[in-house]
């Protein structure tokens, strides 16, 4: 992609599984991409040969993707900068960047989760370590499996953003034959879907860990979507932004797919596993686990009910055993359905 024949440049901050695909995303888009990362052995492999074997085994880089040990120069003389750390990691890394990054740059936070402690949504966070304008920020979210668009697999996904400008810019950077991005000015609701849709997909993992089958996980699917939409509205949201791609369409994906990571915890937990044996045998980062407390904290604040959110978080913090949470469900009163 370029400005006036200039391709556009760009920086992705997390060198895991979604920076690196991300990163290609951008550079299959014409831009000239670098990646930052902490491990220095992933940053030579992308630089040198191309490939992330550790977090994307089997797959070539584009030409346009290289690597940097420097993070103050990456984010320096760029257009745009893609952040891809775990959430809860997020200030500490962008807080020394406040000086170093460049004036230009729009920040697209890649990340589905939730600060705990402040529970703010990503989009704040950025913008409050970096000391930038909200109008510079953007988020992109959608049902966006990583290996998947590596291996260059049609999806589509949502860049919002509070400035037209900076949601454009963004969706310009990374569309690619492969990849569609739709605009969307909530990034409120964007950003909650992308959040809360793992803590969704951690109670469908457990459910199916204990052998449970489709209706129980389209019924915590749909629930779970009724909850999202709840917090989402009570924050101020906006109700056509749920049952699109950052929304329905990541619930989906999420829940489905053994590759999800929130998942695939979940199921292990279902199978008895504890959280710690879950977590290590899950690998990479499940962002349902921490976020699932900050968006409960959020939730009640609010005096917003989540009932999943909450079965998950006396599950996975506060020991309620895996064979209970059907029925803590279940006992709710009865009520007539809807958000
Ligand atoms: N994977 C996916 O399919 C998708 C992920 N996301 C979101 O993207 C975000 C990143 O996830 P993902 O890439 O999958 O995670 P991974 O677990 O694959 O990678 C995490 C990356 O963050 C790095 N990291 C961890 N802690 C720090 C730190 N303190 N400072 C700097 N870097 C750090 C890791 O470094 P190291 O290798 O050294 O541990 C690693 O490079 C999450 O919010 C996730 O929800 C969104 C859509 C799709
Ligand atoms: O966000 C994702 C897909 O859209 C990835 O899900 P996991 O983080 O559960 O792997």
């Amino acid at each position: 992609m370029t400005t006036q024949g200039v391709p556009l440049r760009a920086a992705v901050l997390g060198s895991g599984s979604w920076g690196t695909t991300f990163a290609a995303v951008m550079a299959d888009a014409g831009c000239d991409v670098t990646v930052w990362g902490r491990d220095a052995a992933t940053v030579d492999e992308i630089a040198r040969d191309g490939r992330n074997t550790r977090y994307l085994p089997g797959i070539d880089l584009p030409a346009g993707v290289t690597a940097t040990h420097d993070v103050r120069a990456a984010v320096a003389d760029v257009d745009v900068v893609a952040v891809a750390v775990p959430s809860q990691r997020a200030r500490d890394v962008l807080a020394p960047l406040a000086d170093a990054l460049s004036p230009r740059a729009a920040v697209v936070s890649l990340m589905k989760g939730v600060e705990l402690g402040t529970d703010q949504r990503m989009s704040e966070v950025v913008a409050q370590s970096l000391g930038i304008a909200p109008a510079r920020v953007a988020v992109l979210s959608g049902p966006n499996l990583a290996r998947e668009i590596a291996l260059r697999q049609p999806t589509a996904t949502v860049v919002a953003s509070t400035d037209d400008a900076t949601a454009r810019l963004v969706a310009r950077a990374c569309a690619s034959s492969y990849f569609r991005p739709y605009t969307n000015p909530d990034v409120v609701g964007v950003e909650l879907c992308g959040a809360v849709k793992n803590v969704i997909a951690l109670a469908v993992g457990i459910s199916q860990g204990r052998g449970m089958g489709f209706n129980t996980m389209a019924t915590v699917i749909t629930r779970g979507l009724v909850e999202i939409t709840r917090l989402g509205l009570a924050l101020g949201a906006d109700a056509e932004t749920f049952p699109g791609l950052a929304g329905m369409g990541d619930l989906m994906a999420t829940c489905a797919s053994p590759d999800s990571r929130n998942h695939t915890l979940g199921v292990h937990l279902g199978r008895g596993m504890t959280l710690d044996a879950a977590v290590v045998a899950t690998g990479g980062t499940a962002e349902g686990v921490k976020s699932c407390r900050s968006v409960l904290e959020l939730a009640t604040s609010l005096g917003v009910e989540m009932p999943i959110t909450s079965a998950v978080v006396r599950v996975l913090h506060e020991g309620l055993p895996v064979d209970d949470l059907a029925g803590l469900l279940l006992a709710r009163p009865h009520r007539a359905e809807g958000v």
